[in-house]
């Protein structure tokens, strides 16, 4: 099975629909990325009063007076997410969002894209994945960043005991933006392959890093999925935009994902047909009537 790539816009429309459409539309018609990944929140449920009235801590990245405002600012609707996945039904991707509280992953249900995503910060809301073990028909995209193993291991348990774990993909993801090389840990895919991988449906790889080079390592680890950030431009305002790639990253990515994949097998046969020919004309054999050097 060929690798897929998500391009993860998550907030990266900074709160405009034209935006995220034309993040779509390049992710599909120039990238050629298989998923186009939102994220939904319901800010009142998933914040408390008080880190909802207190200002960002970042206040350069502020989309509004409050964290609250700010992230409402950022926030689309149910029926803009549906606009959203029509408009990518159009262009032949798929859509995706990441469910953050009950309430989003109840809503995004109702959608029923093909995959919905818990991020790193959500895996431990098991009230959370049980709406979406129970209410959820697709594939469940779990992200593993700032995760014990025990936690891990508590996350797979719940999707085993209620029958959904073949449809659970495992996220390998080191939580930091943008994440250094030295932190991204890719033989992680292969602890949890080990580990998991007759669990649940397959290992995935969600990156934060700078450029494409690792991602192609953990395509040869075996990841069945890669999911990068994508943006238009890596200078706009907002916490993901540095860490993500622009629109010729994730072109390069998608081919060369695909590239990868498809080198890695063994062969099918002792001397394949593209070698045959060479074998026919270059291959050194002894010759019968040769004259012997002297
Ligand atoms: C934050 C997200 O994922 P991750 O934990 O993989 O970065 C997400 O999918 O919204």
């Amino acid at each position: 099975m060929s690798v897929k790539v998500i391009a993860e816009v998550g907030c990266n429309h900074k709160g405009e629909m034209s935006i995220a459409k034309e993040l779509i539309k390049v992710a599909a018609d120039y990238a050629k990325a298989d998923v186009v990944k939102f994220q939904k929140r319901n800010n009142r449920e998933l914040l408390t009063e008080q880190q909802y009235n207190t200002p960002h801590p970042n206040p350069a990245n502020a989309y509004g007076d409050t964290y609250g405002a700010h992230r409402e600012y950022l926030e689309f609707n149910v029926e803009q997410h549906r606009e959203l996945k029509d408009y990518c039904e159009s262009l032949g991707i798929e859509y995706s969002t990441s469910v953050w509280d009950t309430t989003s992953a109840r809503e995004m249900a109702t959608l029923a894209p093909k995959l919905l995503k818990v991020p790193s910060a959500c895996n431990l809301h098991f009230e959370m994945l049980g709406v979406l073990a129970n209410d959820f028909d697709g594939e469940i995209h779990l992200s593993l960043g700032m995760t014990t193993q025990a936690e891990e291991e508590q996350i797979v348990d719940f999707f085993v005991k209620n029958g959904r774990a073949k449809d659970v993909v495992l996220y390998a993801c080191t939580s930091g933006y943008p994440v250094a090389f030295d932190d991204l840990c890719l033989l992680e895919i292969t602890r949890l392959t080990e580990k998991f991988g007759e669990s649940v449906k397959s290992i995935a790889f969600s990156g934060h890093h700078l450029g494409i080079a690792a991602d192609m390592a953990a395509v040869a680890l075996g990841v069945s999925w890669i999911e990068r950030h994508f943006t238009l431009d890596r200078t706009w305002k907002g916490t993901d935009h540095a860490a993500s790639l622009e629109p010729d990253g994730l072109r390069r990515l998608s081919r060369d994902a695909r590239a990868v994949s498809a080198a890695l097998r063994y062969k099918s046969t002792e001397i394949l047909p593209v070698e045959q020919v060479q074998r026919d004309k270059l291959k050194w054999r002894p010759k019968p009537n040769a004259v012997k050097a002297a």
